[in-house]
């Protein structure tokens, strides 16, 4: 994700984002919700450092502290009143999440559900940060309406959820492969109906995995430990897992399996990625799984195949058109097809993944908040230094800038005659940020070079941690 050009404005403010979803094609990335981080013009410091009237506890002080590896302390860095955050948490984003929020002294506001865009708006205009599940979007009339907003840095949390995705896979095996949709509604239709035609052990099958991330290698493993075979197809060569085996195309894999399931990323490639076609190409008879995004599949082509009775049977997790929260309406061409498993996107609904997430996304939020370190964001130069000197005069300057030729030399300039103990800075695409500790610097010199960095022509935005 690249900042609009509308973004790149001077001030004072960064805003990250963290959430669930990923975001980018490939297991290295990560999940997210937005999020927000001041460092007010006041906060800057002057006598007193601090001077926020914080209240860490002594577990967040130990948290915040990092280490050198020797005697020295690390400093705990704190340039603002943490007060001052105000975080919106959407579609009841874990608990874990908020109390570690809440326990740095922010302040966490909740939802329960997506709100929609006018609401949005209106909410996100003093926020710093805001953390999203998948439902809510965050157009660019939101984001233009959020007036802190200098930059996003946007965390997700690339993993906590795909072993509840590969579990309910491998159940939707077993399921489909004994019709237990049908038979369970049957049975609350006061039916019985002993059938065994056309139902089978899913031992000695072959399943067939699209996409073999996070999700598909695990489901990988837990298919072959009930006795299955699996082929996969990726588009990068990975290493296969157990017995496991890549075949050279979609088509050679949709042909030889008994079951298929889609686990690719939503992208241009991936969009309508099983069609007619695709469906043709599948054994008569077999199963298609889909828990990754609604798009992937074409879903008038599958309720067709289903209805023929070429395709024997579907579990559908994900829809091209979601509702907006529970308890709404939900429409789809495959509502009665028969052997069909619908369910409302629960893949990564598991109180251990939600809570998984919520700790590691916080956490995620937290070092970029308190100390600019922007490890795993997803959209932005990863950056982080060693931990800062326990000195009362050391700060770091975090600057988030426009990624043209020119600026260092800028910054050297600025920061020539000052003692920089380490310095970092990388880019990814049209964003570039840099971090530096400097030591030995008075507060008035601190003034000095917040002014001077952050009136820089190619500013977005810039932090002073002391
Ligand atoms: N139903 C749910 O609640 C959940 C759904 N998901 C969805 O599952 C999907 C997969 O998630 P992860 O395994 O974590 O992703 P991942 O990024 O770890 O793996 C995706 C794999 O797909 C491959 N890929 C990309 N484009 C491809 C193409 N055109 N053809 C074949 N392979 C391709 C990539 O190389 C990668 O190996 C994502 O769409 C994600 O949003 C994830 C978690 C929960
Ligand atoms: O659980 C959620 O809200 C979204 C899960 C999901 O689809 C994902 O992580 O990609």
């Amino acid at each position: 994700m690249t900042l609009p050009s509308s973004h790149f404005r001077s001030q004072t403010t960064t805003t990250a984002v963290f959430a669930s979803a990923p975001s980018t094609p490939n297991h290295l990335r990560s999940r997210v919700m937005p999020t927000s981080t001041p460092a007010t013009p006041a906060a800057v410091p002057a006598a007193n450092p601090d001077g926020t009237g914080s209240s860490d506890t002594p577990s967040v002080r130990r948290e915040r502290q990092g280490s050198f590896g020797g005697s020295q302390r690390a400093k705990i860095l704190k340039p603002f009143n943490t007060a001052n955050i105000k975080i919106l948490l959407l579609e009841n984003v874990n608990e874990t999440a908020v109390s570690a929020l809440r326990a740095q002294g922010y302040q966490v506001e909740t939802h329960a559900k997506a709100l929609p865009e006018d609401e949005l708006i209106e909410k996100i205009r003093d926020i710093h940060c805001v953390g999203i599940r998948s439902k809510t979007k965050l157009t660019r009339k939101v984001l233009d309406a959020a007036e802190k907003l200098g930059g996003i840095a946007v965390f997700n949390s690339p993993f906590s959820n795909s072993r509840s995705v590969a579990e309910l896979v491998l159940a939707e095996i077993v399921l489909l492969s004994r019709q237990l949709g049908d038979r369970n509604r049957e049975m609350h239709e006061g039916i019985w109906s002993k059938v065994s035609s056309n139902c089978y052990e899913i031992r000695g099958k072959t399943l067939g995995i699209v996409g073999y991330g996070h999700i598909g290698s695990q489901l990988s493993v837990l298919a072959e430990s009930m006795g299955m075979r699996v082929y996969f197809h990726d588009v990068v060569p990975l290493m296969p897992l157990g017995t496991s085996k890549q075949v050279s195309s979609l088509d050679e894999l949709l042909s030889v399996s008994d079951f298929v399931t889609l686990h690719v990323p939503e992208t241009e490639e991936t969009k309508n990625m099983i069609g007619e076609r695709e469906l043709n190409l599948m054994k008569q008879g077999s199963f298609l799984i889909n828990a990754s995004r609604g798009t992937i599949v074409q879903i008038p082509a599958l309720a067709k195949a289903l209805r023929s009775g070429h395709i024997g049977g579907a579990a559908v997790d994900v829809f091209p058109k979601e509702p907006a929260a529970n308890g709404k309406f939900f429409e789809s061409e495959l509502l009665g097809c028969p052997n069909t498993l619908l369910t409302p996107h629960i893949g990564g609904s598991t109180e251990e993944a939600q809570s998984m997430i919520g700790v590691e996304v916080s956490q995620a939020l937290i070092k970029f908040i308190n100390y600019g370190t922007s490890i795993g964001a997803v959209n932005f130069p990863e950056v982080d230094l060693r931990a800062i000197k326990d000195e009362e005069n050391s700060i770091r300057l975090c600057y988030t800038h426009m990624n043209v030729p020119g600026v260092l030399m800028r910054i050297t300039n600025i920061l020539a005659d000052h003692n920089v103990d380490k310095q970092f800075s990388d880019s990814k695409g049209k964003i570039a940020y840099l971090m530096a500790d400097i030591s030995d610097v008075t507060p008035e010199q601190i003034q000095d070079i917040y002014r001077r960095v952050s009136e820089t022509p190619t500013n977005i935005v810039t932090r002073v941690l002391y």
